[in-house]
């Protein structure tokens, strides 16, 4: 089966311990059935046997040695069972922590779209409770059917040899015990995938509202929250609830036929002692190993729930495992060289799945040249943007970047010579120091100092209570919308791009800020192609060329002057930003 092929291959480097534990398994199980055997001969000879007394006294020797025995067996399998299980522990724990950092790798190594996919609480589920369940099941499920296995076939052909007849008897429970076991499972496997889903939409509700919670907040909708959170509880804890009590439906059965073993024995034993062809110290030892057959009968829901979990939680990280980005890195890594900074968009277009989003677009961005793109929202800017570091790949046309097609370039080359400082501003919960120095953890303090004043955020950080030690909070909690947009700024200038993509990233910081940032921008001491998108007139007007985006096309695209002579969406905006009129802009002027 592919899921255990799965598990042998990433068994590597455990293999031969996991192999030992499941012979310890085996033969610590198949010990079961000596102690029943020295306790049949103790019976046999020394209590109900006619010369029982007299063995007593002259084989005395040997009860010593039996009881010995037993006491011997007990310690060893005792000793066993606790190798054994270290094994288990070891190989499935080694096993985990392997699988564990190479799913990790892999959903970061991931494009973009398989997060607008992916929801972050599935994901996390799958990091967490879905691995746990998988070792688990190989650290307890597999031991515990290695183990009831073997203490079966051991217990029956010790009964076998000791009374074939009776061992039929015994056996004829167990076509049906399979039979309703195997209906228990066929109708218990949808519902444990069904509750596998509806654990991850109950994580996926609680990290959107951990997430959320300022939102939430601001709304006054904990109420509603709590609502939404009760409703996925609810409906993980029923669809619990019906899984529990599917088993509850065949538990009678199997409960009844584990019991109709003693029955069985009780009735047809008694019979062959009392004919006198089983002994007393035989029937004892039925006696004493009939839970070999009746204990696997018990635990078989519990086997067949937990393998039922296990599968639906295997086949969840299998699908991580095995999941390729769309894109991906075909080029072998080779040193990283410092691109020119040339951009060029030839006649792109791009869907997300089927909506056009961007059509025909092109234009080239020479070395060092600074552009701004404005448009209205949703018009498709950071789309476009979003094409050059590869976050995305194009449905149609080509983007170049020193002449070469960014496809066909080294990926994490490409990408480590562009800095982008994103619309949504996301801080680590790190010092300020190590979110600007993030692109390069090496950088001395003076570098990051000096990059924080380029974005000006180094009078702000020195205010604080511990300057550039200061923790910021999970996304950069603490700090207000434009200090964090002048971290990330400092963030993206730090790693000396030839590209600066900056998508909106000073649309909440004052005018003054803003100047000085132009500024700095301008007098970068390394040379850099910038593309900023920015809806103020006031952050486009020093941009060497503007390109005006409407719909997923290029508009207008020209100087400042020109589009201003040109009085269309521009000139609109700038009318609207220096007058205050309030008048409504549109693309195609205004109305
Ligand atoms: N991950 C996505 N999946 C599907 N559609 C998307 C995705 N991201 C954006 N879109 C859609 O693509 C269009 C362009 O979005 P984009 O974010 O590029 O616009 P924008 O011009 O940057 O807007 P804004 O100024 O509001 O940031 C929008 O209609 C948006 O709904």
């Amino acid at each position: 089966m592919f899921q255990l092929k799965w598990l042998w291959h990433n068994l590597i480097g455990d293999r031969a311990r996991y192999i030992i534990a499941l012979c310890l398994s085996v033969i610590g199980s198949s010990l079961t059935i000596i102690n029943p055997y020295l306790g049949q001969r103790i019976v046999d000879t020394f209590i109900a046997n006619d010369n029982a007394m007299a063995n007593l006294t002259n084989e005395r020797g040997l009860l010593i040695g039996l009881c010995l025995g037993m006491v011997g067996f007990s310690l060893l399998r005792t000793g066993l069972a606790y190798g054994t299980t270290l094994l288990y522990e070891v190989a499935s724990q080694s096993m985990l922590y392997r699988v564990r950092i190479y799913l990790y790798n892999k959903i970061q190594g991931q494009d973009m779209s398989y997060y607008d996919r992916n929801r972050t609480g599935d994901l996390m589920t799958k990091m967490t409770g879905d691995l746990d369940m998988v070792r688990h099941t190989m650290a307890w499920i597999f031991k515990t059917i290695i183990e009831s296995l073997t203490i079966f076939v051991a217990a029956v052909v010790y009964f076998f040899y000791i009374d074939a007849e009776l061992t039929l008897w015994l056996l004829i429970l167990s076509p049906p015990i399979f039979i309703v076991a195997f209906l228990f499972a066929k109708r218990v496997r949808p519902m444990y995938i069904d509750l596998r889903e509806r654990l991850s939409q109950l994580n996926t509700t609680t990290q959107e509202n951990i997430a959320g919670n300022r939102v939430v907040k601001a709304f006054a909708r904990e109420e509603f929250e709590v609502e939404k959170f009760t409703e996925k509880n609810v409906h993980y804890a029923k669809a619990n609830k019906a899984a529990a009590m599917v088993w509850l439906d065949y538990f009678p059965y199997l409960e009844t036929f584990a019991q109709g073993f003693n029955v069985i024995l009780m009735i047809v034993g008694g019979m062959l002692v009392m004919d006198g062809r089983l002994t007393f110290g035989e029937f004892s030892a039925f006696s004493a190993l009939i839970w070999g057959l009746s204990n696997p009968m018990r635990n078989i829901g519990i086997i067949i729930n937990d393998i039922q979990r296990f599968f639906a939680s295997l086949n969840k990280i299998i699908d991580i495992y095995y999941s390729k980005p769309g894109i991906v890195n075909d080029r072998n890594p080779i040193e990283k060289r410092r691109y020119e900074g040339r951009i060029a968009f030839e006649h792109v277009s791009f869907k997300y799945d089927n909506a056009t989003v961007l059509d025909d677009i092109d234009f080239t961005i020479e070395p060092g040249e600074t552009v701004a793109i404005m448009g209205a929202t949703g018009s498709g800017k950071t789309s476009l943007i979003n094409l050059i570091p590869r976050f995305y790949d194009v449905t149609a046309g080509r983007v170049l970047v020193d002449g070469k097609d960014v496809r066909g370039l080294e990926l994490g080359e490409l990408r480590a010579n562009i800095g982008v400082a994103t619309q949504d501003v996301l801080l680590f919960s790190d010092t300020i120091d190590g979110n600007i120095a993030y692109g390069d953890p090496e950088m001395p303090e003076e570098e990051v100092h000096r990059f924080a004043r380029l974005a000006a955020a180094d009078a702000f950080i020195r205010k604080m209570p511990e300057g550039y030690d200061t923790i910021v909070g999970e996304r950069g909690v603490g700090l207000s919308g434009g200090q964090k947009q002048r971290i990330a700024l400092a963030r993206a200038l730090a790693v000396k791009p030839p590209i600066l993509i900056l998508d909106d990233t000073t649309s909440a910081v004052d005018l003054e800020t803003e100047e000085h940032i132009q500024k700095s921008l301008r007098e970068l001491d390394y040379s850099c192609t910038k593309i900023i998108i920015a809806q103020r007139v006031s952050t486009t007007a020093s941009a060497d060329r503007i390109l005006i985006l409407d719909n997923g096309r290029v508009i207008e695209d020209g100087t400042h002057a020109e589009l201003l002579a040109k009085r269309g969406y521009y000139y609109e905006v700038f009318m609207l930003q220096n007058e205050g009129l309030g008048r409504q802009v549109t693309a195609h002027g205004q109305k």
